[in-house]
């Protein structure tokens, strides 16, 4: 290479760096993987080193995300420094000479962590209060994200034991896989975009501005850094891990203390596999120097500790062909691409199709039938396509254009509203059907024992039942016929569709799958309304009324009650008897009947939730705001705009003794 090709690459590096960086932090959408980051970080590097082309704005100089303008930017009195990676044994052990040679002994130990893999979240605590959260940014200066940091469940607000003054903690924010996905899962079924990877999202949720949003996000935290003003004692880090427990922050107890780097090679080797059976994602392992006098003498450069190094795990990827792209029916109509592949071993499983999420998502990667592809399984557990192996092959197929109709009932696919998704709007399509009947009868619904797929795709490819509610007019005769289906196990499925009509209302509620009422807000809408022909009649206003139903429910379920065809299903439901009606709890009154209360602030013994049973045990209801409509605000600690409200209309303001009181639980 001469001079002129080399600074050519370099700069050429050095602008695709900084276009991935800004994709990976600020848009949270990499286009390439961290490997193939990782490696063209190392090219320019090498490149920069040789020819002395220094930068001190290079990517290899610098921590690669940005304070966003969306928050207050807070300063790091010490910087949030980023990890020097390496892929394989032999780089290790290139660290652990360099460590040594610098040191000039090899009398030290090693502390082997798990390398977490969310976002880089500071706290500050002041008195052992919880004074300020902010992410990494660029290392300097990032984000001030206190409030939605004090959402976070595992962060204490205030710290136990014996602290210091000032004590600054250091962790990772991160989301586990089941969370993740279930996250995701109901994500599309609001036809919302959905997150890649438990990264992503976890960073994505931690920058949202409405902190009541955040708190519903499965936000987790690791602490695995401690630093004070002053240091008493020479701290090592294991002492930190144990000094972080005793104040009470989340620690991961995984940690290893290590007397050389062959120990710390095997718990690689352990982890490498044992990884996939933790809840949460890994991408490594963090080694760093135990103790900390050492550490202060080894130093950092402008964008990683020389003390420490990550040995990361390249993400299992596999290559295969797409034989072909199906289209599959949800419940609600949604229809998801997904890519038929040949089947390839990934990951310990035998992977055979994956998911191609929406259209514009084929576009965007131009996935075609025919093409051999990389898949990858993103957060372990769907497989994704990463990227077309060989887009200029000649003898391509063409472009993949997405069908207009229902696949499974030919009916016109729609978009609704701004979803990226398609959806097929036909009550009557097959697939819809027999999943809307598994629904019905699934376990948190109408718990129907022996109503299975199998079962209930003959009953609808046999004509039996058209909807959930056929499913009451079924005789033992009309079963006995069917697949596997003998006498006895007829008359059971009989008995227990029987059993079923005995299900409480919220249950009912849950089972008619209406578009986002999953099982909380079923109990909600049971516990407002006390009966379903209230719901079936509530306007949208009357939904909103209620404190946990947000205009997006309350649309959908007006909109399922304003269709003939539910109308129709819930009356035959009716007339077999079902019930339509809350059961009376025990203790319950209608003291409270038709009084509307508000509650405000933290009550000593009761939680919102259990004041709003309460509430409602006895025949009174809530809202979440007060008018002239009010009768009781139910007041506790730190009450705000809504106490002077209440006092500016003259409504009685009761604390909770007065209230117990009044329904006579004093
Ligand atoms: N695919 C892309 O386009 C792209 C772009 C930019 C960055 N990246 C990836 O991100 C990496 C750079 O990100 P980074 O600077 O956040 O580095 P990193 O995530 O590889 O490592 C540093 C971070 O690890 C975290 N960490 C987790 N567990 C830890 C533990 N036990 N101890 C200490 N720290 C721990 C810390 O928050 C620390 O900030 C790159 O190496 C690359 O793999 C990918
Ligand atoms: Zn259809």
């Amino acid at each position: 290479m001469t001079t002129d090709d080399v600074k050519q690459r370099v700069h050429e590096l050095r602008e695709l760096l900084n276009r991935a960086n800004e994709a990976y932090y600020q848009e949270a959408q990499p286009f390439i993987s961290d490997k193939e980051f990782d490696e063209y970080l190392k090219e320019l590097e090498q490149l920069e080193n040789e020819y002395g082309l220094d930068d001190p704005k290079s990517p290899t100089k610098r921590v690669g995300g940005e304070p966003s303008s969306d928050f207050e930017t807070v300063e790091h009195p010490v910087p949030l420094l980023s990890l020097d990676n390496t892929y394989n044994e032999e780089e290790l052990k290139d660290f652990d000479r360099r460590v040594k040679k610098i040191l000039d002994h090899s009398n030290f130990q090693y502390l082997a962590e798990l390398k977490f893999d969310g976002a880089s979240i500071r706290l500050r605590y002041e008195k052992g209060e919880l004074a300020l959260a902010a992410t990494r940014g660029d290392g300097e200066r990032g984000d001030d994200i206190t409030r939605n940091v004090k959402t976070i469940k595992d962060i204490p607000l205030r710290l136990n034991g014996n602290y210091p003054e000032v004590v600054e903690v250091r962790g990772e924010a991160y989301m586990e896989r089941e969370a993740f996905v279930r996250m995701n899962e109901y994500r599309e079924e609001q036809g919302l975009s959905t997150f890649a990877n438990p990264r992503n999202s976890t960073a994505g949720s931690l920058k949202m501005q409405d902190p009541r949003e955040v708190a519903r996000r499965p936000i987790r935290y690791f602490a695995f850094d401690l630093l004070f003003d002053s240091y008493e004692i020479d701290l090592t880090q294991s002492k930190k891990m144990e000094l972080l427990s005793d104040f009470g922050l989340p620690v991961c107890d995984h940690y290893v203390l290590c007397n050389n780097i062959e120990e710390v090679l095997d718990i690689i080797d352990q982890w490498r596999e044992l990884r996939h059976e933790l809840p949460y994602e890994t991408d490594g392992v963090v080694v760093k120097i135990n103790a900390h006098h050492l550490r202060e003498e080894l130093g950092s450069t402008s964008k990683a500790p020389r003390w420490a190094i990550a040995y990361k795990f390249a993400a299992e990827q596999a290559t295969t062909t797409i034989d072909d792209i199906s289209l599959q029916v949800g419940r609600l109509g949604k229809i998801t691409p997904v890519a038929e592949l040949e089947p390839v071993e990934l990951a310990g499983t035998t992977v055979k199709r994956a998911s191609l999420h929406n259209e514009d998502e084929i576009h965007r990667k131009d996935i075609r039938i025919g093409d051999q592809v990389i898949i990858e399984k993103a957060g372990e557990i769907i497989p994704q396509v990463v990227r077309v192996v060989n887009p200029d092959r000649p003898d391509r197929s063409p472009k993949f254009e997405m069908p207009t109709s229902c696949p499974a009932c030919g009916e016109e696919l729609v978009k609704l509203g701004d979803e990226v998704a398609w959806r097929c709007i036909n009550h009557e399509c097959p697939p819809q059907i027999r999943i809307r009947i598994e629904h019905f009868a699934s376990r948190d619904a109408m718990d129907i024992e022996g109503l299975g797929e199998a079962v209930v795709d003959q009953l609808v490819s046999e004509n039996l039942i058209k909807t959930y509610a056929d499913l009451y007019d079924l005789t033992k005769e009309q079963l006995i016929p069917l697949e596997r289906m003998g006498e006895k196990s007829a008359q059971n499925l009989i008995d227990a569709i029987e059993q079923s009509k005995k299900q409480s209302l919220d249950r009912v509620i849950y089972a008619l799958g209406i578009r986002f009422v999953g099982k909380t807000v079923a109990r909600d809408l049971a516990g407002a309304f006390g009966n379903m022909d209230k719901l079936v009649s509530a306007s949208e206003e009357d939904l909103t009324s209620i404190d946990s139903i947000g205009p997006k429910i309350a649309q959908s379920v007006a909109a399922f009650f304003s269709k003939n065809h539910n109308i129709h299903i819930i009356e035959t439901l009716r007339d077999h008897g079902l019930n339509f009606e809350m059961e009376q709890q025990e203790g319950a009154s209608s003291l409270l009947e038709g009084k509307k209360f508000v509650l405000t602030g933290s009550l000593p013994t009761f939680t919102r939730k259990e004041a709003t049973e309460l509430i409602r045990k006895h025949g009174g209801d809530t809202t979440s705001s007060v008018s002239s409509k009010t009768d009781y605000l139910l007041a506790g600690e730190s009450a705000g705009s809504k106490y002077d409200k209440a006092v500016e209309l003259g409504i009685p303001i009761l604390d909770e003794d007065s209230f117990l009181e009044m329904i006579g639980e004093a």
